[in-house]
């Protein structure tokens, strides 16, 4: 601790608490004074310090220090003066041995015991013998005398009333230079000390060494609390220095005055933007999305007219919906469709580790935005302030935060026409203040488009690039199951980038299969060299699932097939659904079973079931799970009847064992049909395998023209 009374304390109390430590640090000592004492005398004082009332008020005659006898206070002497006695005069040992510590403790180790003034207090007091007594007594002196040193004057006054009216008390029985050390009157330090050593018979020439000790220890306290005071005035000056180095760096630098602007709150993303040049228009495949804004759209452009019947329009929406579906846009059209200002803020900014920074943000945002009403304020990743979390101990203000928005949602009437639009990922991670009625009490989900939607958004797309006539944005939606509006605007961009290496006018569907493929499957390896044996495996490999593909009557059409090795895989064949599927049928899932199996099945019809490879591994998974669902989800089995079976392992084991059981008959009987399959049409799949060698991809008209026994144009 840095206080300022812990830090001043030692000095002043220095002389008086070496004296005490002088008195009886040395234990031996003062046992050997007292058992040299007359039996008398101490009979006189044991009964004393018995009784616990007596303890602290002790005459000095009453000691007996008066009655001691010369080889005695040469022995008190010695150990308040070490070493006097032996030469009669002042040694250097006196010198060094003086006073710099309050404690004894600190004498003998050399640093504070930050206990010894509680425990000083209390031990004294416990001692019996007369010596200890009277240090007890002179340690009350030490508390008054440090007030001196940086108490005001006040305090000190008031300190020394009640000092003296506690003396008041005792002052019969007090001894009379203990009562001088209270009042802290110099003069009558010396004078008591004086008298004391007077009566108590101390020889002229030690009392000399005595007071000159005592002077001594005084001015090194007075030194010490002198350098004390000074180190302390330093100290501050480097604090200070540093901290306007500090605040200047944080100004200049850069890097820093980013940060430093960030957690100010001062500039919180308050410049609205006008949205003119964002429409509906510009938001494609979320229909229902837009239909449900429109009538927000309206109530911006005339808050009046809703609000006169009495009605209320919510004052919060809640855009909920995966990564990259267009909720910023949305919010940005909306803003754009009633061309009113658009305030940004993304949940993180308020995310701050610094108490009050995100509640201030929050205010300055409100407080803007109400100026300028009507506007839409947008607050992406709502979840990041306005999540459940922020009860964790790494976000310990975010609970300000969220209140701080709460308050200024509910701050505001509904026909202010300040419309909050909040996006999430999650809302299930909302806090459950923030959605109820009066705050985001209207919640629109904003899902991965559709075939139709995905369509729409790569022609969208398309459109704003050159692009080649025969190019079916179709084939690209039908293939792209699962894509945000983002990720297809991705995979255009992709396309057109690649074009332009290959240095092409346009983008054909070939760029676009090429970054479709490429954000499914990661880069092509192209500079991979695979061996022609491996080159053959996966050509026959690949063909035989396009061979049950194409020959399975529920299994869906083929987009395309190559052996072009691509992030893990070394080639595959792609197959394309005519439409986004909500369900599939029995024979469709047993069809995707028999398609999986086609590329083992023809590994070992080709070479032999002693060179099957390592390469079905995946084909195998895909079978076993649609298997496995097929029995436990969707009651398709005829044995385990139709009922679910979620935590198999929870099972009896003779369930278990007959899961199992399906499940197998299920996949062998796949194998056995795609065996005889692969058989009939031997013929084809040779040449598809070939035409695969050679071509290294083909699409689906090629591979059509292939297996009809066609000849491929070269290309
Ligand atoms: N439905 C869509 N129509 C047109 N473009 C879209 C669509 N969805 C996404 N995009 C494109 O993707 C970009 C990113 O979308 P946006 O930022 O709106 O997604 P978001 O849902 O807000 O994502 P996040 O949840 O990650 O913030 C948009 O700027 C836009 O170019
Ligand atoms: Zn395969």
């Amino acid at each position: 601790m840095f206080s300022l009374s812990s830090t001043v304390q030692p000095q002043v109390t220095v002389p008086l608490s070496h004296l005490i430590n002088a008195f009886h640090s040395p234990k031996s000592t003062s046992v050997s004074v007292s058992t040299s004492v007359s039996q008398n005398q101490h009979r006189d004082v044991v009964p004393e310090h018995e009784a616990p009332s007596s303890e602290p008020l002790l005459n000095l005659r009453d000691l007996g220090l008066s009655e001691l006898k010369i080889g005695q206070i040469d022995q008190l002497v010695d150990s308040l003066l070490p070493g006097f006695c032996k030469g009669k005069n002042i040694s250097s040992h006196w010198h060094i041995s003086h006073v710099s510590a309050q404690s004894f403790f600190e004498n003998k180790y050399g640093y504070i015991d930050v206990f010894s003034t509680l425990r000083s207090s209390c031990l004294y007091r416990q001692h019996s013998r007369t010596l200890k007594s009277i240090c007890s007594d002179l340690q009350y002196w030490p508390g008054f005398i440090q007030s001196r040193g940086f108490k005001t004057l006040k305090s000190r006054t008031r300190r020394l009333q009640s000092t003296s009216e506690r003396l008041a008390e005792s002052q019969q029985i007090a001894p009379s230079f203990v009562k001088g050390f209270l009042l802290r009157d110099r003069g009558s330090d010396v004078e008591t000390l004086d008298k004391l050593m007077k009566t108590k018979n101390i020889p002229e020439a030690h009392q000399d060494a005595f007071k000159t000790g005592f002077a001594e220890g005084f001015l090194k306290a007075q030194a010490l609390t002198q350098k004390t005071n000074d180190s302390l005035r330093r100290t501050r000056l480097i604090l200070f220095v540093l901290l306007l180095f500090g605040i200047y760096g944080l100004l200049k630098n850069p890097f820093l005055s980013v940060r430093f602007r960030t957690t100010t709150g001062l500039d919180s993303a308050v410049d609205p933007v006008q949205m003119k040049n964002v429409t509906f228009e510009h938001v494609k495949g979320v229909e229902e999305a837009k239909q449900e804004l429109q009538e927000v759209v309206e109530f911006l452009k005339n808050p009046q007219k809703f609000t006169v019947l009495g009605g209320k329009l919510p004052k919060g929406i809640l855009l909920v919906g995966p990564p990259g579906t267009g909720k910023t846009l949305l919010a940005r059209a909306v803003a754009g469709e009633a061309d009113v200002p658009f305030y940004y803020a993304s949940g993180s900014e308020f995310d701050e580790m610094f108490v009050g920074v995100g509640a201030s943000r929050i205010r300055n945002l409100f407080r803007e935005a109400k100026a300028n009403a009507p506007c839409v304020i947008f607050i992406d990743e709502l979840d990041s302030v306005g999540g459940k979390r922020i009860e964790s101990p790494m976000h310990p203000y975010s609970r300000q935060t969220i209140n701080q928005l709460l308050a200024e949602m509910d701050g505001f009437k509904p026909n202010e026409g300040v419309i909050i639009i909040g996006a999430t990922n999650f809302p299930e991670a909302l806090d459950n203040a923030l959605i109820r009625p009066g705050r985001f009490d209207m919640q629109v989900t904003v899902p991965r488009p559709d075939v139709k939607g995905r369509k729409e958004i790569l022609k969208w797309y398309l459109n704003k690039i050159k692009y080649d006539q025969s190019v079916d944005a179709e084939i690209i939606a039908r293939g792209t199951v699962g894509f945000s509006g983002a990720e297809l605007e991705n995979l255009v961009n992709q396309a057109a980038l690649k074009a332009a290496v290959d240095g092409k006018e346009m983008v054909t569907m070939k760029e676009l299969e090429f970054s479709k493929d490429k954000i499914l499957m990661g880069p092509e390896r192209r500079s991979v060299e695979i061996d022609n044996k491996n080159k053959t495996i996966t050509a026959y490999h690949e063909s035989g699932h396009a061979i049950i593909a194409y020959y399975t009557k529920d299994a869906m059409p083929i987009n395309k097939a190559t052996i072009m090795p691509r992030g893990p895989t070394l080639g595959h064949v792609s197959l394309l659904p005519e439409n986004d599927r909500w369900n599939e049928t029995r024979s469709q899932l047993l069809a995707q079973m028999d398609v999986s199996m086609g590329g083992r099945v023809a590994e070992e019809l080709i070479f032999g079931s002693d060179h099957i490879t390592t390469g079905a591994s995946s084909d195998f998974d895909n079978a076993t799970r649609i298997a496995k669902r097929m029995v436990t989800k969707f009651g398709m089995s005829e044995k385990l009847g139709v009922m679910t079976y979620s935590d198999t392992g929870k099972l009896s084991p003779e369930t278990q064992s007959a899961i199992e059981q399906e499940i197998r008959i299920l996949l062998r009987d796949s194998y056995e049909r795609a065996k005889h399959i692969l058989k009939t049409h031997a013929k084809e799949h040779k040449n598809l395998a070939e035409a695969l060698l050679t071509y290294e991809t083909l699409d689906a008209k090629e591979i059509q023209i292939v297996l009809e026994g066609k000849k491929l144009e070269l290309r």
